[in-house]
């Protein structure tokens, strides 16, 4: 079942499309990815999402309410965890004391679990929060009253690395509970790490949208090389070999092709080491997108 539905969703700003016809779906227990450089259009998708925002054409469902329609889309508010990409506070409250008022609004049943990943200062004034205090006060925040589907505008800006690390995990884990998971990024390892699906935006428009582990299957492997005689690439006269390298006696390049015929073409070398990984999903982007990501 599609939580999220987008059908010809279009904003203007004035001259300018910040969303244009886009169209794609989410579907219930999946990470999706919502990818694109600054400025795509990320953030305006998000905003009509949650109804901050209205669609100057075409519309979006959630959980089935359409997102013009206030009154339908409070009620499925009540089951959406939401992170704005600059949550908003009020500054003289401690974070306790907001997290309280927010208790009161919604419910905090996961609050303590949460606390227990993410540790703003709770007794301080949110004024004195550091930006990555802050980021995980709105993200306990937004998750305190166990939501079905989590939406979030670049959820890891701010946060350090260990605790974008401790987010990614409790991603896949509230994913793994069958929460549904859409979140904007401009980061492609963060995107490869967590998502099941990635939609690429780019200019207000959708490229694509892909199965992560599709992406990357196209993207081949990188071959890294050591033979006992220099490999030239004209030994290598098959099909997916792309950006062919090489310094003496190793050799490195990209490839697509079939592995029986890369081992024939290899046959008459004497293989002293061979590392075959995955490319970095940077160089997959550039390879099918022509870069542009970050
Ligand atoms: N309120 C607004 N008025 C006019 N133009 C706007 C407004 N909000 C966004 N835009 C423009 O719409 C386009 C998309 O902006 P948006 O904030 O949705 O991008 P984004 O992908 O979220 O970017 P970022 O990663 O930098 O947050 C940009 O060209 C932006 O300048």
């Amino acid at each position: 079942m599609a939580v999220i539905e987008v059908e010809g969703l279009t904003k203007a700003y004035g001259d300018t499309l910040a969303n244009e016809d886009l169209d794609f779906s989410i579907e219930a227990g999946e990470i999706f990815g919502y990818l694109g450089p600054n400025g795509a259009g990320k953030s305006t998708t998000i905003r009509q999402l949650m109804g901050f925002q209205t669609p100057t054409a075409g519309t979006a469902r959630i959980f089935g309410n359409d997102v013009r329609n206030d009154r339908a889309l409070r009620g499925a508010k009540a089951r959406i965890g939401f992170l704005p990409g600059e949550p908003a506070f009020t500054p003289s409250v401690t974070g306790r004391e907001f997290l309280d008022y927010q208790a009161e609004l919604k419910g905090d049943e996961r609050r303590d679990e949460l606390l227990g990943l993410f540790t703003p200062p709770l007794d301080r004034r949110i004024r004195e929060y550091s930006t990555g205090n802050k980021q995980m006060l709105a993200i306990v925040q937004a998750f305190m009253h166990d939501p079905d589907l989590l939406v979030m505008d670049e959820p890891t800006s701010g946060l350090d690395p260990l605790k974008q690390e401790a987010f990614h995990d409790f991603l896949r884990g509230e994913r793994d509970h069958g929460t549904t998971v859409f979140f904007s990024s401009h980061i492609l390892g963060e995107v490869r790490r967590v998502c099941d699906r990635v939609g690429i935006i780019r200019d207000g428009r959708l490229i694509t949208v892909e199965i992560v582990e599709e992406l990357l299957a196209r993207g081949g492997k990188q071959v890294r090389l050591h033979t006992e005689t220099p490999l030239t690439e004209a030994a290598l006269d098959i099909d997916g070999v792309v950006g062919f390298a090489s310094e003496g006696r190793e050799a490195q390049f990209t490839f697509t092709g079939d592995y029986d015929a890369l081992f024939a073409a290899l046959a008459d070398y004497r293989i002293v080491d061979i590392e075959i990984d995955e490319p970095p999903i940077e160089e997959v982007f550039m390879h099918f997108y022509g870069g542009d990501a970050e």
